[in-house]
C-alpha cells in the first residue's frame, strides 16, 4: 500500500460517510466513490479498507488494462531438462517445456478475501469491467484462458470500493449501467472551508490565519468555474511548499505570489478560454489581494 492511507484525515465532515462505508462493505456490497479531482476520494478509499483490517490490493484504471492483468495469461514457457548418464555408455534427455501462466492480480484477492480498492475504474475499457459483472453479483471470478480453473468463488470476506471521476473528464470511459448498477454510488464534494483548513492545517502545520488566507482565496478562484477547481489538492500544495521553503504566506510577498501563480494559473486558465495567460494571471493576483468579503 502507499502511504495515502496514512495522510488521510477522518474530520468530522467524513464520519457519517465512513460508517456507512464500512457498513456497505461489511455487508456485501461494493461501494464507489464519484466525484471531481483532488476531493480525496483515493485517500478515503484508503482508509476505509484500513479500517476493514484485510489485505489491501490496490488496481489503478487505464485505458491499457486487461483481463490478462486481472486474471491472468500465459507468458513464455517453463523448461525442465533431466540428463540421465548412469551407465556411462547410455546418455537419455529428457525435456519438458509447459507455458508459463502468470497470475492476475484478482486471483490472490478473490481468493483470500482482499478489500479491492480499484481507483480510477472509468479509465479502463468497458470489456475490461465486465469481469466485475458476475465477481460482483454472483461472487465468482471467471478464469479462461486457463484450462484448469475456470471459476473462483469469492473468499466471504472479499470486497471492492470503486472511484472514478465524472465521466466528462478527459481519458474515462462511459460506464456500463450494469456495473453501476452492482454499486453504492457515493458523490463526493468538496468538504466545507473550515474542514478544508483543518485538513491543510494538521497536514502541514501552518497557522489559523495562514490556511484561511490560502483556503478563502483557492475558493474565490473556484467560484470562475464549477467549484471543484483548483482542488484541495492545488491549495496543499501550497501551503506546504510555503511552510517547506519557508516563504511568508502573506497577499504582498512577492516570493508567494509567484508560488500561488505557479500552482493555479493551469487550473484557471480554462475558464477563460479567450483570454492571455498573462491577464488570467493578474486576475489571479487581484483575487490574491482581495479581501474576504465580511460573512
Ligand atoms: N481528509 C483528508 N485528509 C488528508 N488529506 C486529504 C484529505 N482529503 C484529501 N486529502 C488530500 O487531498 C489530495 C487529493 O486527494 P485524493 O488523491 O484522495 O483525491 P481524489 O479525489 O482521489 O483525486 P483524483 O480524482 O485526482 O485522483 C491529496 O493530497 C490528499 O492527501
Amino acid at each position: 500500500m502507499t502511504n495515502q492511507q496514512d495522510e488521510f484525515l477522518a474530520v468530522p465532515f467524513y464520519h457519517p460517510l465512513v460508517s456507512r462505508s464500512l457498513l456497505y462493505l461489511r455487508t456485501g456490497f461494493p461501494v464507489h466513490f464519484t466525484g471531481p479531482s483532488g476531493v480525496g476520494k483515493t485517500s478515503l478509499a484508503f482508509y476505509i479498507a484500513k479500517q476493514l483490517d484485510r489485505p489491501v490490493t490496490v488496481i489503478r484504471g487505464h485505458h491499457e488494462l486487461s483481463n490478462k492483468d486481472l486474471i491472468g495469461h500465459y507468458m513464455g514457457v517453463s523448461k525442465k531438462e533431466v540428463i540421465d548418464n548412469y551407465v556411462h555408455s547410455v546418455y537419455k534427455k529428457e525435456q519438458e517445456v509447459r507455458p508459463l501462466w502468470m497470475q492476475g492480480q484478482l486471483v490472490e484477492a478473490v481468493k483470500k478475501g482482499h478489500v479491492v480498492i480499484y481507483d480510477e475504474f472509468t479509465r479502463s475499457r468497458p470489456e475490461t469491467n465486465n469481469i466485475f459483472l458476475s465477481l460482483l453479483e454472483e461472487r465468482v471470478l471467471p478464469v479462461y484462458g486457463n484450462e484448469k480453473v475456470t471459476a473462483i468463488p469469492c473468499h466471504p470476506d472479499f470486497c471492492m470500493i470503486f472511484t472514478s471521476n465524472p465521466e466528462e473528464y478527459a481519458g474515462t470511459f462511459h460506464t456500463q449501467d450494469a456495473l453501476i448498477d452492482r454499486l453504492i454510488n457515493i458523490s463526493l464534494d468538496l468538504c466545507d472551508e473550515q474542514t478544508e483548513m483543518a485538513i491543510i492545517r494538521k497536514k502541514t502545520g501552518i497557522t489559523e490565519k495562514e490556511a484561511g488566507l490560502i483556503v478563502h482565496f483557492v475558493n474565490r478562484l473556484r467560484a470562475y468555474g464549477n467549484g471543484s477547481s483548483p482542488s484541495m489538492r492545488a491549495a496543499f500544495m501550497i501551503a506546504s511548499i510555503a511552510e517547506k521553503a519557508s516563504i511568508k504566506i502573506h497577499p504582498k510577498n512577492h516570493l508567494y505570489q509567484q508560488l500561488c501563480l505557479d500552482v493555479l494559473t493551469h487550473h484557471v486558465q480554462p475558464f477563460f478560454p479567450d483570454e492571455e495567460e498573462e491577464t488570467v494571471q493578474e486576475l489571479i493576483l487581484q483575487e490574491l489581494q482581495r479581501e474576504d468579503e465580511p460573512k
